[in-house]
C-alpha cells in the first residue's frame, strides 16, 4: 500500500510531504521532480506569485545515489515568500498591533466560493487567515512532488502519464480531436493553455484576456491519459477497490476540482447502449476494442487500454470583480477580499491532476504486483500477462480517437 501526507501552509516557511510504501530501486532524479514543479507554475492566466514564487525543493530522506531505499521518502518544498510572512505566520505568539497592515490584517470578509466562511465557522476562528492558509492550493506544489516520485515508479514499468486541457471556460477542443501521447508533452508544456489544438488555444488565451480585461476568472476542463497500463488494476469487488472510484476520490480531491468524468462520462448517457459501449473483435493479436468510449476502465479495472478521466475546475473565487458578502467584524454587506489572484489556473490542475493519477495508479500497480524493490513488481507484472491464456488476451491500446 502507498500512503502519502502533506503539510504546511501558503504563506508558511514551507511544504512538507511524505510518500510511505514505494519499493526500493526506483530511479528518482531530483531535477525530474523540480521540473515536474516548474511544469505546475505554467499556464497563461496565473497570478503575479507564480512569477516570483520559487519552489526550493529538498529531499529529507527516502533517496540515496539517486534510487529509492524502500523507506519513507520525505520531501520539503521551501515558500520563497517566507520572509515577507515571519511574523504573520510566527509559530510563537505575537503582538497582533505589531504585524504590517495589509498582511496582518484580519480577514473578516470571506470569498463566496472559497474554505473562508465555513473553515472558520468549522474551527472556531474569527477571521479567515487560518483557513485560506490551508485551503490554498499552494499545497499542491507538495502533491505534484509525490506525483513525481509515483511517476518515476510507473516509468520503471513502462506506464506514462499526460494531461492537456480540454476547456476553458466555453472554448472546448472539438469532438474526436487526436489525442496526444507521450512523445507529446513538451509541445503540450510550450502551449500557452497546454492544450494539443493551437486553434482552440488561441481562442481560450483570447477567453482569458477578455476574463482578466472585466475582472473576471475562468475554470475549464483537463483530461488525464496514462499509456502502458496493464489489464486489472483495482478490481470489481468492492466499492472501495475499484479503479474508477479510487481515481475519481483523487481527483475531486484538489482544489476547486467539482466533477470528474472517466472516458465519454456524461456524453455516454445521452446514447443508446449499441453505440455507447467498446465493442470487441478477435484479431491476429488477441482481443481488440473496437473504440475507447470507457476510457480504460470497466468494472473498476483497468482493461490495458488508454486510461482517460476528465476533472473540471469551477472559475477561481478570488473575483477581482469582487462577489458580494458579509463583513463578519460588523455583520454589515460588504465586497469579499480580494489582494491578488489567478484569473485562471486550469493548466496548473492538469499537472495536479498527473500527479494525483500517478499516485493512485502507482499505489494500485503495488497492491496487485506487491514489492519491496523494483524488480519484484516487474516479475510479477511480466508473469500475470504470460499467464494469461491466448484465448483471453487482449491486444494493446485500440484507437482512442475512434470514441463517437
Ligand atoms: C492550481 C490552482 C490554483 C488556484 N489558485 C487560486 C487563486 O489564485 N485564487 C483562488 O481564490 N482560488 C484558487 N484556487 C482554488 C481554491 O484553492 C479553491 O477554490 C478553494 O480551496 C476552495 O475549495 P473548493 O473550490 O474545492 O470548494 C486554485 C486551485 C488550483 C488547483
Ligand atoms: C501559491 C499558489 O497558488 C495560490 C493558490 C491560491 C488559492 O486560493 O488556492 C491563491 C493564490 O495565492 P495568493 O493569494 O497568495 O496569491 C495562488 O497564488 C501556488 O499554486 O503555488
Amino acid at each position: 500500500m502507498l500512503r502519502w501526507l502533506t503539510a504546511g501552509e501558503s504563506h508558511g516557511p514551507e511544504l512538507v510531504a511524505i510518500l510511505e510504501g514505494l519499493p526500493a530501486g526506483v530511479p528518482i532524479s531530483i531535477d525530474g521532480i523540480r521540473a515536474d514543479l516548474a511544469r505546475r507554475k505554467l499556464g497563461y492566466g496565473r497570478g503575479a506569485r507564480m512569477k516570483f514564487e520559487e519552489d526550493q525543493l529538498d529531499i529529507s530522506g527516502g533517496i540515496r545515489f539517486g534510487l529509492s531505499m524502500g523507506s519513507p521518502i520525505a520531501l520539503r518544498i521551501g515558500n520563497t515568500e517566507w520572509p515577507r510572512w515571519v511574523d504573520v505566520m510566527s509559530a510563537s505568539p505575537v503582538d497582533l498591533d505589531t504585524l504590517p497592515k495589509g498582511r496582518g490584517a484580519a480577514l473578516t470578509r470571506p470569498r463566496p466560493g472559497h474554505a473562508d466562511l465555513v473553515g472558520m465557522q468549522k474551527y472556531d476562528f474569527a477571521e479567515a487567515r487560518n483557513v485560506l492558509e490551508r485551503a490554498s492550493a499552494r499545497e499542491t506544489a507538495a502533491r505534484v512532488a509525490l506525483g513525481a516520485v509515483a511517476r518515476a515508479f510507473l516509468d520503471g514499468l513502462g506506464i506514462q502519464l499526460l494531461s492537456h486541457t480540454i476547456a476553458i471556460g466555453p472554448v472546448r477542443v472539438p469532438e474526436n480531436s487526436l489525442l496526444p501521447g507521450p512523445g507529446d508533452v513538451a509541445m503540450l508544456d510550450a502551449d500557452p493553455l497546454r492544450c494539443f489544438d493551437p486553434e482552440t488555444s488561441a481562442r481560450m488565451v483570447a477567453e482569458v484576456d477578455k476574463a482578466h480585461e472585466d475582472g473576471d476568472t475562468l475554470g475549464g476542463v483537463v483530461e488525464v491519459l496514462a499509456y502502458g497500463l496493464p489489464p486489472g488494476l483495482g478490481s470489481y469487488t468492492h466499492w472501495d477497490r475499484r479503479l474508477d472510484s479510487r481515481l475519481a476520490g483523487a481527483l475531486m480531491g484538489i482544489q476547486a476540482i467539482k466533477g470528474v468524468e472517466v472516458g465519454d462520462g456524461f456524453l455516454t448517457t445521452t446514447r443508446r447502449g449499441s453505440v455507447a459501449h467498446d465493442e470487441l473483435v478477435q484479431t491476429d493479436t488477441g482481443i481488440t476494442r473496437l473504440s475507447d468510449r470507457a476510457g480504460g476502465t470497466e468494472g473498476g479495472m483497468s482493461t490495458g487500454t488508454v486510461l482517460r478521466v476528465s476533472a473540471g475546475m469551477k472559475p477561481i473565487a478570488t473575483v477581482p470583480h469582487a462577489l458580494r458578502t458579509v463583513d463578519v467584524a460588523t455583520g454589515g454587506a460588504a465586497e469579499a477580499h480580494h489582494q491578488r489572484s489567478d484569473v485562471c489556473a486550469v493548466p496548473a490542475s492538469g499537472v495536479v491532476a498527473e500527479a494525483m493519477v500517478a499516485l493512485v495508479l502507482a499505489d494500485s500497480v503495488i497492491e496487485k504486483f506487491g514489492g519491496d524493490s523494483l524488480g519484484e513488481p516487474r516479475r510479477n507484472l511480466d508473469s500475470y500477462l504470460a499467464a494469461i491464456p491466448t484465448t483471453l488476451a487482449t491486444s494493446g491500446a485500440s484507437d482512442p480517437t475512434a470514441s463517437a
